[in-house]
């Protein structure tokens, strides 16, 4: 639930003014939650006041568009301890008398109806499953690969490494596969930690002698997913204490999955025992989604806050965005907060304007003429060739690239593209774009190309 209060957050700062954000919604700590509450500290009473008249709707809104559901939100005082649901671990304190045991025991009859349910771990993130994941050319490996593991773990594909760009759903498809076992044997012993998280609770072990009970918690795991393994580059202990957690899950048969940024080999300072291992089992990758599977991503986002996205809009925003798609789910609250705080549809109109300072920005600097010049720098060409009506392979591939490009970046029409393109044919230029567009589903090779092409003009 942290984590969905962190995304709230997130999604709320792209709503509000900078200095709004910094002043009222940063300073909201996330204390807890139970099944329809969410706590969170403020540091004095006259900030509850004004966060609670100013902004508690849309907190409410914002967070009820990521999980689906209406939550309620109580303020605690910094200082003030909040009373909490005592965790089912701890043990109740003593009651007096016969009517408190009486309580207690209807409390415990409860508690024991609750465990016989299957009831998440904690730490994984419920709204991540298979059925809210979208799969496209992009991410269909990685996505086939977490459901192999899923049906059957610790068989086949041990461990599972998964690396791919920020924000392109790794985090998503482990918490999925963890959702996914735990669905159908909720006794599984499930562990999802960032590895800086694993490296800070080893730490704090060190420092008070509880080793022993670290190493003793992770090693009677049945799954344990570990993300964002690169932050462990360079931690020579940390590597070393995981690289004994992996040994003694791997031998006893254990599905371990690991998330990077980077395939293992390419992980500066990780050591090479560690890198070996990874590679034992199946290494899948997600690359950054084409146009289509964003679209795909924004309507199911969009169903699922039932909100209604035009077919239009989405493409906008899709064509607009950059491959991260948690800046495309950022924009998409951002459109879905403007529309629900005016009491307005969703528009094209109202999305170019809701929009302009993220999406114009990005289309507003690039050109043609810088299109023209990466692509031809990339291929090792001449601009004169690039644009030329020379039909041999080696320039037309890079002149369809260029077209693509220049259609999906620039606000430039058919038209205008082939004007520039030593004066082509509108029809000519839309054949390229489809051409490439058809290709680009099949083809990784062609599209990581045009992905570094792209990611080099926005940097
Ligand atoms: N294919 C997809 N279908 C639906 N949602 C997706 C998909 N890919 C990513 N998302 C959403 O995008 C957001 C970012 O994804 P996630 O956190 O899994 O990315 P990540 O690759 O782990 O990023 P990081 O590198 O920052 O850890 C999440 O809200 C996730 O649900």
């Amino acid at each position: 639930m942290e984590n969905i209060w962190l995304e709230a957050q997130a999604n709320l700062k792209h709503v509000l003014t900078e200095q709004t954000y910094t002043t009222w919604i940063e300073p909201l700590k996330f204390l807890g939650a139970t099944a329809d509450t969410v706590v969170l500290e403020v540091p004095s009473s006259f900030f509850q006041k004004w966060v609670t008249d100013k902004y508690l709707a849309m907190i409410k809104e914002v967070l009820s568009a990521i999980t689906s559901k209406t939550y309620h939100i109580e303020f605690h005082v910094a200082e003030a301890k909040p009373e909490l649901p005592e965790p089912r671990t701890e043990k109740e304190p003593k009651a007096k008398g016969k009517e408190k045991d009486k309580e207690k025991e209807g409390e415990k009859e409860k508690e024991k109806e609750k465990d016989k349910k299957p009831e998440l771990v904690p730490n994984l993130n419920p709204k991540y499953t298979f059925e809210s994941f979208v799969s496209g050319p992009s991410n269909q490996f990685a996505y086939a690969a977490s459901q192999a593991v899923a049906n059957k773990p610790a068989s086949n594909y041990n461990p599972l490494f998964i690396y791919g760009g920020v924000g392109l759903g790794k985090t998503h498809l482990v918490n999925a596969i963890g959702n996914q076992i735990l669905a159908k044997n909720p006794k599984a012993k499930i562990c999802y930690y960032s590895s800086e998280k694993f490296m800070n609770e080893m730490i704090n072990s060190l420092r008070y002698k509880k080793m022993d009970e670290f190493r003793n918690k992770f090693r009677k795991m049945d799954l344990l997913l570990i993300d964002d393994i690169q932050f462990m580059a360079g931690k020579e202990a940390t590597q070393e204490e995981f690289f004994h957690t992996f040994n003694a899950l791997y031998e006893s048969h254990k599905q371990i999955v690991v998330t990077s940024d980077k395939f293992p080999k390419d992980i500066p300072g990780l050591e090479e025992r560690l890198r070996s291992r990874f590679e034992w089992g199946l290494i899948a990758d997600i690359q950054p989604p084409g146009v289509e599977t964003k679209v795909a991503i924004l309507k199911k986002k969009s169903d699922m806050h039932a909100v209604n996205l035009p077919d239009d809009v989405a493409l906008f925003l899709a064509e607009g965005a950059t491959s991260n798609i948690r800046e495309l789910e950022g924009m998409l609250i951002r459109l879905e907060a403007f529309a629900s705080l005016t009491g307005k549809e969703i528009t094209l109109s109202m999305a170019r304007e809701v929009m302009k300072d993220i999406i114009v920005e990005k289309t507003r600097d690039i050109s043609v003429e810088m299109i023209q010049k990466m692509v031809a720098d990339h291929f090792r060409i001449k601009l004169s060739e690039l644009k030329s009506d020379k039909r041999i392979k080696t320039l037309v591939v890079p002149r369809q690239i260029a077209i693509y490009i220049c259609r999906e970046l620039t606000k430039a029409s058919y038209p205008e593209i082939g004007e520039k393109f030593g004066g082509k044919d509108h029809s000519t230029i839309i054949h390229s774009v489809k051409k490439i567009e058809k290709q680009l589903a099949a083809d990784a090779d062609l599209k990581a190309t045009v992905e570094d092409i792209k990611k080099r003009l926005f940097t």
